[in-house]
């Protein structure tokens, strides 16, 4: 097979991490070039994978020795990348958000559906771990009967110190929105941020936690629990309660020790490693995707879905009530 050539916008904490999967851990993929607009770091990182080292990150995307392109640059530089990608017609797999609010997102939809393919695949990541697809499966096949609710927790030991209280749901909770509906297959109706006890730890001025309450069009509801910082550990939950059973997300398999009369099994502190597998899996199944012109991962409607009710949880922390979720009609196109 002939290696699909990739170009890398963002060499950070995930962009470097992506390069090494795609370089080293995912078949018929090569990393030829890269990006960063701190200049130092994407150099470092084209010299220790043979790639080309880009300033512009319109230029690696327009590049002939470039046919698909990585976006892990920071979330506010997505949308813009990823019309960039789609106006040269080439597939993109961008990383979550897809866009820091709806109306990019539709301008996004918009250039996809005028280049009439689908190029545009969002990092939504966790739908490739094989306790969230066992959890899925479950679901379909009915042992659990109808799904009621999801009761999610995504707790972090840490943010940088220019975390925003809206980042919150932009940047964190996005995950458990885009994975919820899909659990579901079902779409979200309203969308409420209730108030919280704050944590007196928080290492930056953001509100921690928040509690966002969401019901969907068939009437389940979410749960979703968002610790930003200073949790006791990288800690992700998430339990599906139908009206035969329920069914949790496993715990990663740690060794358990038991010793001076209790037992202990460590978490992880960081979101690095909690889902390390999803992240192989996600590219493999992108880079095969890519090869037949035929990407199967989320779509960019899904990107616009978690943004659109990522919207109204923002504009119902200011409200206090909830807010409809309101979606354009699904075009032809995404279905
Ligand atoms: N799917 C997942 O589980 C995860 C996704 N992410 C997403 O990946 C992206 C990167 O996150 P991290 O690597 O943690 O951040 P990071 O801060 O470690 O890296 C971001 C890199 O992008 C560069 N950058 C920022 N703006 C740029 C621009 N306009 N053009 C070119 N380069 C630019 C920065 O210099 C930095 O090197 C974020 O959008 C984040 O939401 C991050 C962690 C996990
Ligand atoms: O996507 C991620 C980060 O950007 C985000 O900042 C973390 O809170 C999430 O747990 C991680 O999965």
């Amino acid at each position: 097979m002939k290696e699909l050539k990739v170009g890398v916008i963002g060499c950070g904490a995930i962009g470097k991490a992506h390069v090494q999967r795609l370089s080293n851990e995912v078949a018929g993929a090569k990393v030829t070039a890269v990006s960063d607009y701190v200049q130092d770091t994407a150099r470092e990182v084209a010299e220790e994978y043979d790639a080309q080292f880009f300033a512009s990150a319109k230029d690696l995307i327009a590049c002939d020795e470039v046919d698909a392109i990585l976006i892990a640059s920071s979330d506010p530089s997505h949308a813009e990348y990823t019309l960039e990608c789609i106006r040269n017609r080439k597939p993109v797999l961008c990383e979550k958000p897809l866009a820091l609010t709806a109306s990019d997102c539709e301008k996004i939809l918009h250039e996809e559906m005028m280049a009439e393919r689908h190029l545009v695949q969002v990092g939504f990541m966790r739908r490739y771990d094989s306790g969230y697809v066992e959890m899925k499966k479950a679901i379909e096949n009915g042992r659990l009967g109808t799904p009621l609710m999801i009761n999610c927790a995504h707790r972090n030991f840490y943010q940088p110190e220019n975390f925003k209280t809206d980042m919150a749901i932009t940047n964190v909770a996005i995950h458990e929105l885009d994975i919820s509906r899909w659990l579901l297959s079902d779409e979200y109706e309203d969308a409420q941020v209730l108030k919280v006890r704050q944590n007196t730890k928080t290492n930056s001025d953001h509100l921690n936690p928040q509690l966002c309450i969401l019901q969907t069009k068939a009437g389940a509801r979410v749960i979703i629990e968002v610790q930003t910082t200073n949790a006791y550990a990288y800690d992700i939950q998430c339990q599906v309660v139908g009206e035969l059973g329920v069914i949790n997300l496993p715990d990663p398999s740690r060794a358990y020790m038991r010793t001076e009369a209790h037992t202990e099994t460590p978490l992880m502190t960081d979101w690095s490693e909690r889902f390390i597998d999803a992240y192989t899996v996600e590219l493999q199944e992108w880079v095969k995707g890519v090869h037949k012109n035929c990407v199967e991962g989320p779509s960019a409607w899904d990107g616009y879905a978690a943004c659109v009710t990522a919207d109204a949880l923002i504009t119902s922390r200011k409200t206090g009530k909830p807010e409809k979720v309101l979606t354009i009609e699904k075009p032809e196109f995404y279905k």
